[in-house]
């Protein structure tokens, strides 16, 4: 099996509802997302997929929520922008323009330095 993992960054301002803390707050984070894929079969350049293929996968998906207010933009406008919704939301998106031999392990969004949600699909 091969794993490629690419990342990137997208800042975005965001509260939690029903958080009961100062999250619930409108505040912001500089988030890092991580996307990792995989699959057994090469190409003809012996390449799982093209990391510029796949950047340009993630990048779409982060481009829709960099400088936003993440409550106010689908699907966050109906689920809680928590870093694990940030994660899976990442992962569907990415999927959808994945070649049919690779598939998503795992997206993961940091928050800060020293947190981090992972979403794995099934
Ligand atoms: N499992 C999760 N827990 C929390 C999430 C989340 O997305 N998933 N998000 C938050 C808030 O976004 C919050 O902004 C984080 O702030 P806080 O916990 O206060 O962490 P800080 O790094 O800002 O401050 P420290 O006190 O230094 O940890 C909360 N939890
Ligand atoms: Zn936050």
């Amino acid at each position: 099996m091969f794993e490629l993992m690419v990342t990137g960054r997208f800042a975005a301002a965001h509260s939690l509802r029903n958080f009961n803390g100062r999250c619930e707050a409108l505040h912001g984070h500089n988030w890092k997302v991580e996307v990792v894929v995989y699959g057994d079969k090469l190409d003809k350049a012996d390449l799982l997929m093209d990391f510029g293929e796949l950047k340009k996968l993630m990048n779409q998906a982060l481009d829709n929520l960099d400088h936003r207010h993440l409550n106010e933009v689908p699907p966050f406008d109906r689920l809680n922008p928590s870093s694990e919704q940030i994660a899976r939301h990442i992962a569907q998106q990415v999927a959808l323009g994945l070649p049919e031999h690779v598939r998503v392990r795992r997206v993961s969004a940091w928050e800060s330095d020293d947190s981090r949600a992972s979403y794995l699909p099934d």
